[in-house]
Order: C-alpha cells, then structure tokens, then sequence
C-alpha cells in the first residue's frame, strides 16, 4: 500500500513517518510539502533522517490520488480547509491530524479558530476518529485535538453512564512544547518555558468545543464545561485532571469498575488499581491513555487523572490506530503498547 503525508517537516509529520516506515501494511510513504515549492529532499528538512532517501514533492491533489491508497494531513489549522476540498469531492481517503474537520457546526470553527471554516458540504462528509470507541469512519478522518482525547477518554465512562452531575465538570490540563508545534513563539522561547508554568486560552481554548461536541452526544443533559490548559516544562506528554461531582454516593471501586467496563478490551486504555495515578513517564512513547482514579467522600468528588503522549495517541500514533480501523488491520499493527521508559 503507498500512502501520502503532508507535513512531514512539522512535529506530529515526523512522529507519523516513523510510525508508517515500520508498518508492515505500508509500502511506500510519498510525502508532499506546499502547492507550488520545489521537490526538496527529506533528509535537508530533518537532519535526523540522513540515511532517508525519501523527497518531499509539492502537492498536487491528481498527483496524490493516482499514487496513493490515502492521505495524512499533519498541517496546520486551515490548511486542509483549503487542500483537501478535491479529495473529499472524490471521496478519496483522508485523515487529518489537524482541528479543521472536527467540528460539525462552520461558525463553531470560525468562532473558536478565529478563520473561515470548510464548507459545510465538506465538513458533513466527515467523521471524528475518536478511535478508542470504534467510531464508523466515514473517507474523511477528523483525528481528535490531543487535549480533547485526553480529556474525552478520561470522561466518557462518567458521562456514558451518567454517574455524575453533568453540570459539574472542571478540567485542569496540563501540556507539554511540542503540543504548540515547531514555531518559536514569545511564550515558547527557553527562557519562559524552563521553571515556569504558563496557563493560556483561559476560556477560549479550540478543544472546548470539540470536547463538548463529543459530551453532548454521549449525554446531551451536559451543558458545558470548565476547561483550562497550562504549558508545563516538558517536550510531550499531556495530563488532564478531573473534577466532577458524583450523582450519588459512590466509592473508587465503583467508578473503577465503570472504567474497567468501559475500557477492558480496549488495548491501548490502562486503568491504574486503587491508589495509584499516572505520570506522564507511564505513556510517553506509546499509544496508550493510562488512567487513575479517585473518590473523596467528604466532598463527593470523583478525580480522574488521563495521561497520553500529545505527539502519539493525540496525534499520529491515534491517526494510525484510525489507519488501522479504516483498512480492517488489526488495531495494535505499527503501534506501540509500551513506554519509552524511564
Ligand atoms: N503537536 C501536537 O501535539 C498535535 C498537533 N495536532 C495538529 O496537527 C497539525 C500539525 O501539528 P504540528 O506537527 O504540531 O505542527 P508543526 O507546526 O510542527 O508542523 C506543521 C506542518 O505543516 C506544514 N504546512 C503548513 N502549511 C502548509 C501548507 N499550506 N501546505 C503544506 N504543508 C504545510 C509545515 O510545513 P512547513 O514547515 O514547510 O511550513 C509543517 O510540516 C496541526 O493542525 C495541529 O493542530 C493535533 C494534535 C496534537
Ligand atoms: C501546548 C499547545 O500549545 N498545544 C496546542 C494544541 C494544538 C492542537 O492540538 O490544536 P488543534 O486543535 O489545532 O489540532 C494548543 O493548546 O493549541
């Protein structure tokens, strides 16, 4: 099988290439860069990959389509609004790593993106490839935000089966650089991201949206969210701590049992036993979410830690886990269930 990647200079395209070089269904990685540049050979955009013969063509949507069987997109916002418009209309396989086609409503997008959305005609071919709840994928993959899928997986078994109060939902999440991408920034510089911690998008973050999206329709009773986000002095890694209130007296017994109901055949979730709670160090490197949770019974609170690596399960390591479903290989194929560890 060839597949096409666009992005292969940005954080979440390279952390995918390497992923697709060593999947055993994959042939043939053909990689394109902007509309209109010159074939520049990969190894000149990423030094680490001297021994890579691969070039980076520009794209050209016919040219993809012949060659291809699919296509990543890991690009930033608003690039697939524009590029993938010619393969949505031949309903060529896509997966986009980036927010464009994730949610369903254009003013929503253009409202929390702050640009003009896909058409809605486009937008409606799409499907959200939260891929541990084996959604029915549709030709155009909209690939989860990372703090969404954090955040989501460390929800649904609460909201699914309705053992909280819906309107008490806090998130507190926490990420690593390589979250923002490779552009430098006045808040990514070393000297304000080393000791420090730095909160941002108070209330105007883009996953708010897409994870209220998602909430709704597990619970449409859920009227919103509190949701904040930090960039923490680590290179990956996302940990997203939830508060919410318990319906009715409950135990962590109980809510690790809804967990595990949830979750236990599901390869890449780890739900830690009573008493512990995830570091990021449990994930990093792998595709998996790991999970812990708590109850306190004087404040009738269920606390649930989610930790994912941004770069894998929020990015390429979920867009292959969507690769995989959508070609019917099985799910763990090309992926890694273990930590780089320590
Ligand atoms: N980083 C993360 O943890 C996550 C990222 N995402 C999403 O994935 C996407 C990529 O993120 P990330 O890797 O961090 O971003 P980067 O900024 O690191 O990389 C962006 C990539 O997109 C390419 N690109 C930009 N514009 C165009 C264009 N018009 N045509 C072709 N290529 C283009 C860039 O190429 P060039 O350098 O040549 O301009 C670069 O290779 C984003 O939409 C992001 O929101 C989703 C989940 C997690
Ligand atoms: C640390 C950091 O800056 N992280 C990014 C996450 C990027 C992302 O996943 O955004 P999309 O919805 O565009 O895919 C952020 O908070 O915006």
């Amino acid at each position: 099988m060839q597949v096409a990647l666009v992005g292969v200079s940005g954080y979440s395209g390279m952390t995918l290439y390497a992923l697709l070089k060593q999947h055993p269904a994959v042939d043939q990685i053909n990689l394109y860069g902007h509309a209109g540049s010159q074939p520049v050979a990969l190894k000149t955009v990423a030094p680490m990959y001297q021994k890579e013969t691969a070039v980076i063509r520009p794209f050209d949507a016919q040219a993809v389509m012949a060659q291809n069987d699919l296509i990543f997109f890991a690009t930033s916002a608003g690039v697939t609004s524009q590029l993938a418009l010619p393969l949505i209309a031949e309903n060529f396989p896509v997966i986009d790593l980036s927010g464009d086609f994730r949610l369903s409503n254009p003013a929503q997008y253009t409202k929390w993106y702050h640009r003009a959305a896909a058409p809605a005609e486009a937008l409606a071919k799409a499907s959200y490839g939260l891929a541990d709840f084996n959604p029915t994928l549709t030709t155009y993959v909209a690939n989860p935000g990372c703090y969404a899928t954090a955040t989501l997986l460390g929800l649904a078994p609460l909201v699914q089966q309705q053992l909280i109060n819906p309107n008490s939902i806090v998130v507190d999440a926490k990420s690593g650089l390589s979250g923002a991408g490779k552009k430098l920034t006045p808040t990514s510089q070393f000297a304000m991201v080393n000791d420090n911690l730095q909160l941002y998008k108070v209330n105007q973050h883009q996953h708010i949206p897409e994870v209220m999206q998602q909430l709704k329709k597990w619970w449409p009773a859920i009227p919103a969210i509190e949701f904040t986000t930090t960039l923490i002095p680590v290179t990956r890694g996302i940990m997203s701590s939830i508060y919410v209130k318990a319906a009715q007296a409950t135990t962590t017994a109980t809510i690790l049992a809804a967990f595990e109901q949830v979750y236990g055949d599901q390869p890449f979730v780890q739900i830690l036993p009573a008493g512990e709670m995830p570091t990021l160090k449990d994930v990093i490197g792998s595709n998996n979410c790991a999970i812990g949770v708590n109850v306190n019974p004087v404040t009738n609170t269920i606390f649930v830690v989610s930790v994912i690596d941004n770069l894998m399960k929020g990015a390429a390591g979920q867009a292959i886990q969507n690769f995989n479903a959508y070609f019917n290989f099985a799910p763990t194929t090309g992926l890694p269930t273990l930590p780089v560890f320590p």
